[in-house]
């Protein structure tokens, strides 16, 4: 590893400076990434392009793919394949997809018949595909969860999922450094969950923009890996690109024995260990941003609203939105307890709940399950439930569970016992609510719609939903089950012994047997090929990228803060497996009051907004939530190519210029609302990108705006920067052999092999004939 530099740096410093490949004298920079996690939703169109131009998947050995967001939790006894297994046709054509597309570029993937399949942030950590010191990165917002081994772990988009499956590399920026301490100790019946709720209850979701948090403090040096996972699970939904907690003793024990991790005890082991040791922040680092809990402060925590940062603690009372602070704040108030059912005042505990989740990449862990099962022990659940559900995070986690009897625990009191996947998480599977059903949940979003359209989810710890179960309303956990200290405190450190005193799943089947299930579950012919002839019609990805220079058109006003991905394009829309035709879904649940019924009231059905190519929303943090590019491509294909906001969420942000949109932040209060006004007027506004200049429909200069250098190097000219990475080649492979020197245990091993000897890789880039978006040949390549 490189010297640590002078200056003192911060744990996401270390990590991030000994991954860049290269850097540009403006601060973009061409990041290695070590371990790419690969699911279903966000991966088809990505795989198109690389076969469009006849790319390969660079590093077969540091790719891991699984489905988890379509698959129905359902029985897997009788399953023959997942083309018959799964009815709903979206679905279906999604797993399919994958499944063709890990035969085509060979590379390793647990199916729905293979025990080690489950949501891709679960099953990441239980291989020991993740490891510290690594960057990490996944078409999924959640990627953050990998933070808490001491990775930099974040969310992509597709055009990236793309980018780093052809060259291994992203491009990049520094993020800000903000450091989260949470000291003391954690009240009985307090859990991670209730940790991570309070702090985004006290930073806002967009507290964490532009930032990558460290999680520290003797809180978090005392809670086991997986509650530190829930934790880092979460920072998204602070706003942030990712969180981290430094790896300890907690974290190496944790890795002992794990298939992909180096063989413990080995001379590998040893020399990884000591690198990890490294990865602490010096003590003098400067961090952008401090923010101190006391965790005496927490307690068990719930939702009320629509947003994770509308959190109050269980003993507290539905909100009164006429007591918040603003004209917007008490008005979106307003809409959330319309949307959730509440009325002001209302005790907490006094809320009836439907149904009871308890699964996802926050909660779905063995340690969530013991501690649910603990509450639920010798109870039944309450007789107004309709369905109480628990979902184990990956098919390890349900056989860990059952040698430990904690099936029939739940079981015996009312709860359905489901197969690994994101589940009632967001419903793209069978699991969904009803309109107007209540939820109590462990999972991590409450946008309007997220476990089905109109449902009302309220976010919480396993705990705390095993109790709404039980009592069947909201509930304070506390009142009906003892604790001796909180639920996930250092629990990883010694291992339970099973109830059956097999060994923890992970270390039950030896790296040859994985192996030899990997292979079987590879669907037939799974050497990799690429066909560099195909170039499919429809999909959007062969077309070339449009030179963005100026815009004019109609904008269209709007005023909400914090407008969601899911918000943009619901759920039921990622099921394409094309970029193009979301239009008609845009906005879908504010822009129809029924199936085909448009609601007058929003701009968009409103002339002269119908034909809108820009939208200026005077609310900050557009775009916040799912990775999902879902979202521009959405906003494209209706015709909008620029937002203009006080702040964007950081995915959706790049996102956007990798489809040739172009973000404008503009913090400027009077800036934004001079634009603002003359989208209300209904005339025409100007983006001129050249000039970086905003202007009325006459040309009189509204504002001006910034924009970095290499996106706007790349808008203007319409390039695909896939090509401009690989004519990086050389740096990129002398990186590659100093890490393979330095850190052999990351490349993959177990039934991850790296392919060629002596450092050298069996899978070349290949010479680009053609770029997914345009001809090599035509387009300038040098940045
Ligand atoms: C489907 C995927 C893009 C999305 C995400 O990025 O988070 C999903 O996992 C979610 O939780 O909304
Ligand atoms: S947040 Fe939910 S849908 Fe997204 S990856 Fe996690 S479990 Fe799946």
């Amino acid at each position: 590893m490189p010297a640590a530099e002078k200056a003192p740096q911060t744990l996401y410093d270390k990590v991030f400076q000994a991954h860049i490949v290269d850097e540009k004298l403006d601060g973009t920079i061409l990041l290695y990434i070590d371990r790419h996690l690969v699911h279903e939703v966000t991966s088809p169109q990505a795989f198109e392009g690389l076969e469009v131009a006849g790319r390969k998947v660079r590093r077969p050995d540091c790719t891991l793919a699984t489905t988890d967001h379509n698959v129905p939790t359902t029985s897997r006894k009788a399953l023959k394949d997942i083309a018959s297994f799964i009815q709903e046709d979206d679905s279906r054509t999604q797993c399919v997809t994958l499944e063709e597309n890990v035969k085509k570029f060979g590379i390793t993937y647990f199916g729905l018949s293979d025990k080690r399949q489950g949501i891709v942030h679960v099953i990441g950590p239980e291989q020991g595909f993740t490891l510290p010191g690594t960057t990490v990165v996944c078409g999924d917002s959640h990627t953050s969860t990998h933070g808490a081994f001491g990775a930099l772990a974040f969310g992509i988009g597709t055009s990236e999922v793309e980018h780093v499956l052809a060259t291994q590399c992203l491009i990049t920026k520094r993020s800000k450094n903000m450091r989260i301490q949470v000291d003391g100790e954690l009240a009985p019946g307090v859990s991670s969950k209730d940790v991570v709720l309070h702090a985004i209850g006290k930073i806002g979701t967009a507290g964490g923009t532009g930032a990558v948090i460290e999680f520290c403090g003797s809180v978090i040096r005392s809670l086991s890996i997986e509650a530190r996972m829930s934790i880092c699970n979460m920072s998204i939904e602070g706003g942030a690109r990712a969180g981290m907690v430094a790896p300890d003793d907690i974290t190496f024990e944790y890795l002992k024995g794990k298939p992909l991790a180096p063989k413990y005890g080995s001379e590998e082991w040893n020399r990884a260990v000591a690198y990890w040791k490294s990865l602490r922040s010096d003590p003098d680092a400067k961090y952008d941003i401090d923010v101190f809990i006391d965790a005496k402060d927490i307690i068990p925590t719930v939702t009320w609203g629509t947003s994770p940062e509308d959190v109050v603690p269980i003993t507290g009372v539905v909100p009164d939105p006429d007591t918040f602070a603003t004209e917007g704040k008490k008005a979106a108030g307003r809409r959330m307890l319309e949307y959730m059912g509440l009325v002001p005042g209302t005790p907490l505990e006094e809320v009836v709940v439907d149904k009871v989740f308890i699964g996802s990449c926050t909660n779905s862990r063995i340690e969530d399950l013991r501690a649910a099962a603990a509450v639920v022990k010798g109870k039944r659940i309450a007789s107004n439930i309709k369905r109480a559900l628990i979902v184990p995070g990956s098919g390890l986690v349900k056989d860990q569970a059952e040698a430990e009897g904690l099936d029939k625990v739940f079981t015996d009191a009312g709860f359905e016992w489901r197969e690994a996947g994101c589940s009632m998480c967001l419903g793209m599977n069978p699991d969904i609510l009803a309109p107007k059903e209540r939820c109590a949940s462990t999972s991590n979003r409450n946008f309007e719609g997220r476990q089905g359209a109109q449902g009302r989810t309220h976010l919480m710890s396993p705990v705390m939903a095993a109790a709404a179960a039980i009592v069947g309303k909201l509930a304070d956990v506390r009142k009906i089950s003892q604790f001796n200290g909180s639920p996930h405190i250092e629990a990883s450190v010694e291992p339970t012994p099973t109830a059956s005193g097999k060994a923890h799943p992970d270390e039950r089947i030896e790296s040859d047997d994985h192996e030899k299930e990997a292979l079987a579950d590879q669907p037939e012919d799974s050497s990799p090929q690429v066909n560099t002839s195909v170039t499919r019609s429809g999909g959007g990805v062969s077309a070339g990228l449009p030179k963005f220079t100026v815009l004019k058109g109609i904008a269209a006003p709007m005023e909400k803060a914090n407008i969601d991905t899911d918000a943009i394009i619901p759920k039921q829309f990622l099921k394409t497996i094309k970029r193009t035709g979301l239009g008609s879904a845009l906005f879908y649940e504010m822009r129809y009051s029924a199936p085909g019924v448009e609601n007058p009231d929003f701009v968009l059905n409103r002339e002269p907004f119908r034909s809108a190519k820009i939208i200026v929303c005077t609310g900050a943090n557009f775009g916040c939530g799912s990775s999902r590019e879902h979202a521009p491509w959405a906003l494209n294909d209706f015709g909008v190519k620029s937002v203009i906001a006080p702040s964007f969420a950081d995915i959706f942000f790049n996102n956007s210029f990798k489809n040739g949109m172009l973000m404008i932040p503009i913090q400027s209060k009077e800036d934004i609302e001079r634009v603002h006004a003359e989208a209300v007027a209904g005339r025409e506004v100007e983006i001129d990108l050249p000039n970086q200049l905003i202007k009325d429909a006459d040309g009189n200069t509204l504002c001006s705006f910034d924009v970095e250098e290499f996106r706007k190097h790349c808008l203007v000219n319409g390039l695909d920067d896939i090509g401009l990475t690989m004519q990086l080649e050389d740096k990129i492979s002398d990186f590659e052999q100093k890490m393979s020197r330095e850190t052999p245990w990351l490349d993959g091993s177990g039934y991850l092999k790296r392919k060629g000897v002596g450092g050298k890789l069996a899978v070349k880039a290949a010479p680009v004939p053609k770029t997914n978006r345009g001809d090599v040949k035509t387009e300038p390549l040098e940045w």
